[in-house]
């Protein structure tokens, strides 16, 4: 496939309340779109990047840069998603870079070609259940309305962000409203540290699905030694950033489940290939998020359809954070999303929509 050009394309997208986890709070979502445009047809590629590196050491501004300084340069003449993530590979981290340049060209390769992504990655499911992440709240009150209004929507699982001084209360509280049978697991988002392992045994009297990303952003020993002192399966997040990290995490024991996104982890080949060691080393895997548009949202849904996706993701309705998605919003029915059908993503951004929440646009032509 040949590239005519390429578009990064920011846009600003309110979310419909703050969103609260233990390393700040997310009010709007800056993300950059990378749009390629071939004589046969275009592709989309969402940028899961923060606007300030506290999810990860990523942010926009560097995403923006490196896109355009190194990343898009170096894509060869005739280019297809392997030979991007190839031609990438010699360039270190800026993973969700990557990941967003890689997907736009497999988009455009898919839609050109006429399969779609869920058929592409191998998915076994035409809709997947989807599980809501719940910010961290000011009172135990507002997160049981919280909740309430989620399991009223349908969602089949809630996550929980927890942090030092909110955790045993809120899981409490939620289990007593709710009952043990509602599928509940907590996110910390790397807050706590090995010192507070005796406070997160604590958790486990409380049937979780999983505690997610316990301890630092980077770790897999000292997740590995926590993982003996809980009965709670230990999840990792951020400290799965390749397929080799997930190998390692395997064999260390320092993660019983992993959370694959595949903005963490440079996209959606590299997303496949630790769904797949995964699932040769029976570990259950799902879905995560990061606050997705209706372009992203498309692609996790698919990736969350393969057989490996035992467990509910973070793969919400677009309501969820959004009053008006750039696409079609995703809705959801009987606590599911469908899978798109459609050649590459099998959803378009609503130029108009599109065009109202764009803050800036840049083109490089080839
Ligand atoms: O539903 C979603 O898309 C968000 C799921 C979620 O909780 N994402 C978390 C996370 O740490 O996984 C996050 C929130 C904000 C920014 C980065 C990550």
């Amino acid at each position: 496939m040949k590239i005519n050009a390429i578009e990064l394309r920011r846009i600003a997208m309110p979310l419909r309340a703050p969103f609260r986890t233990s390393f700040g709070v997310e009010t709007a979502r800056d993300i950059v779109l990378v749009r390629v445009v071939t004589p046969e047809g275009e592709g989309w590629g969402e940028c899961v990047a923060m606007s300030e590196p506290l999810y990860s050491s990523e942010y926009v501004d560097a995403a923006l840069d490196v896109l355009k300084r190194f990343l898009i340069p170096a894509l060869p003449e005739k280019v297809d998603a392997r030979a991007a993530k190839r031609a990438m590979k010699p360039f270190k981290g800026h993973r969700m870079a990557k990941a967003a340049l890689e997907t736009a060209v497999l988009d455009a390769q898919l839609r050109i070609s006429g399969e779609s992504f869920g058929s592409f990655l191998g998915a076994s499911r035409e809709r997947v259940p989807c599980g809501v992440s719940v910010g961290i709240m000011d009172s135990i009150p507002e997160l049981l309305d919280a909740v309430g209004g989620f399991v009223e929507e349908g969602y089949v699982r809630i996550k929980l962000k927890i942090e030092p001084g909110w955790d045993l209360a809120p899981v409490r509280a939620v289990r007593e409203r709710f009952g043990d049978d509602l599928l509940l697991q907590v996110d910390a988002n790397a807050a706590y540290t090995l010192a507070d392992a005796r406070q997160l045994a604590k958790l486990d009297d409380f049937d979780l699905l999983l505690i997610e990303q316990p301890l630092a952003d980077d770790d897999l020993v000292q997740h590995a030694a926590l993982s003996r002192q809980l009965k709670t399966p230990v999840c990792l997040d951020e400290s799965i950033e390749s397929v080799e990290h997930a190998a390692a995490a395997i064999t260390l024991g320092a993660a019983s489940i992993i959370n694959i996104k595949p903005g963490r982890v440079g996209g959606y080949l590299e997303a496949k290939a630790i769904h797949d060691l995964c699932v040769a080393h029976g570990v259950p895997v799902w879905c995560g998020g990061m606050l997705e548009t209706g372009l992203g949202r498309a692609a996790n849904v698919a990736l969350a359809a393969l057989p490996g996706f035992v467990l509910p993701g973070d793969t919400s309705a677009s309501r969820r954070y959004f009053a008006t998605d750039i696409t079609t919003p995703f809705e959801l029915a009987d606590g599911h999303l469908d899978v798109p059908t459609g050649p590459g993503l099998g959803i378009d951004p609503i130029q108009d929509i599109l065009d109202s929440v764009t803050t800036s646009s840049e083109w490089i032509k080839f």
